[in-house]
């Protein structure tokens, strides 16, 4: 993160417990000024319960949150939320139904009527919604609904935004679309975003920052580049793609398996490794009448396996295979179409630079 972007949004060791069990466990985390971070992580790891402590509308057992420089929650301080100028958006957004559409957009804007005339018409026009002021919210899609939330919650030009998973209730088709939209007018106006979402296609499509949740705590923090190409833990890596392990002991810093050596270097003499592979990064190759690949030395040692299954899932293929060795299961991806039959003998090689070395 550049540093010369005023931070917006300083949180600092926040813990909660409820009934006794820890569910925000010492998170930390910053947002800058026109930047994004996704509070990723699967369902039941505290992602919302930490966005509603920074929102104000829960309290922390213990730690501090900062906005624009000022403690909004600490020891002893607890603005309340509606003073803290925060914009939120939730799943579920709830429009005013008896209000139009100009209504719900202007409703908390402190601003003379034609000022907030002026304000409301250029916010519908920035989400695409100009002349849609007079209508009521059941005229809308879900889509347009969406928008509407987007513009209300810009509306008091908030320095942060808080979104828990605001695109969910949306159908696939419409979803991308509002997502790049949403982020090109959040960009413009320099918010600083905190997004919660427990899908990593989207926080790889959203932020600038990852900050991968698990059990209350921030495992990983990172460019998205990053948390996907140098994960943790297996854990880390798994929860973007299907992984496929390869398990060996490490001895003089090198781990012998049916794929070649690999290096191993920190793990102790006799430590059990695993060695964690995205399927996209198993090189597939041919028989050749039993010979086998040639490989590069980046390639390694080709294994055999035998194709166990085959699909098609329109931009890839996903080949399963059942390998030679010791019974093990792998999976391989390729781009497009390639559907090997059942029972077809093919080899496979792990690229030394795509995959990762973890310890049991
Ligand atoms: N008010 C509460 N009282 C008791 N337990 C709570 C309360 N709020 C949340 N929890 C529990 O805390 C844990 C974390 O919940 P939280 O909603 O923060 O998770 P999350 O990561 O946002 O998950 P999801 O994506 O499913 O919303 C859950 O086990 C939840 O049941």
């Amino acid at each position: 993160m550049p540093d010369t972007l005023p931070l917006r949004l300083d949180v600092t060791n926040l813990s909660r417990s409820f009934g006794g069990r820890k569910v925000v466990d010492g998170v930390s985390l910053s947002v800058a000024a026109g930047q994004v971070t996704c509070l990723l992580g699967p369902s039941g790891c505290g992602k919302s319960t930490t966005l509603r402590i920074i929102a104000g509308v829960d309290r922390a057992d213990a730690g501090e949150v900062r906005l624009d420089g000022q403690t909004v929650a600490g020891p002893g301080v607890h603005v309340p939320p509606e003073l803290r100028s925060v914009g939120l958006m939730f799943q579920d957004f709830a429009l005013f139904p008896h209000l139009t559409v100009a209504e719900n957009v202007g409703f908390g804007l402190r601003l003379d009527r034609a000022e907030k005339a002026r304000r409301v018409g250029e916010l519908l026009e920035k989400v695409d919604l100009g002349g849609f002021g007079p209508k009521h919210p059941h005229e809308l899609s879900g889509g347009e609904q969406q928008r509407v939330a987007l513009a209300r919650a810009l509306a008091p030009n908030p320095r942060v935004m808080l979104m828990d998973e605001p695109f969910s209730g949306l159908d696939n088709r419409l979803r991308d679309g509002i997502r790049d939209r949403t982020l090109d007018l959040l960009k413009e106006a320099g918010t600083a975003v905190l997004l919660v979402t427990h899908e990593p296609d989207e926080a790889m499509r959203m932020a600038d920052e990852i900050a991968l949740m698990r059990g209350g705590r921030i495992v990983q923090k990172g460019a998205p580049y990053n948390v996907y190409n140098a994960p943790v833990d297996k854990a880390a890596a798994a929860f973007f793609s299907d992984v496929n392990v390869v398990r060996g002991i490490s001895r003089g810093a090198l781990t012998e398996t049916p794929f070649g050596a690999f290096l191993t270097p920190g793990h102790a003499d006799g430590a059990e490794v695993e060695i964690v592979i995205r399927p996209q990064h198993l090189r597939i190759d041919f028989d050749r009448g039993g010979r086998g690949p040639n490989p590069t030395p980046e390639d390694g040692v080709p294994a055999r396996g035998t194709v166990l299954r085959s699909r098609y899932l329109g931009r890839e293929s996903l080949v399963d295979f059942a390998m030679d060795f010791e019974g093990a299961k792998l999976t391989a991806s390729v781009p497009g179409v390639f559907l090997p039959k059942p029972g077809t003998v093919l080899w496979l090689m792990i690229r030394r630079d795509r995959c990762f070395v973890f310890g049991v």
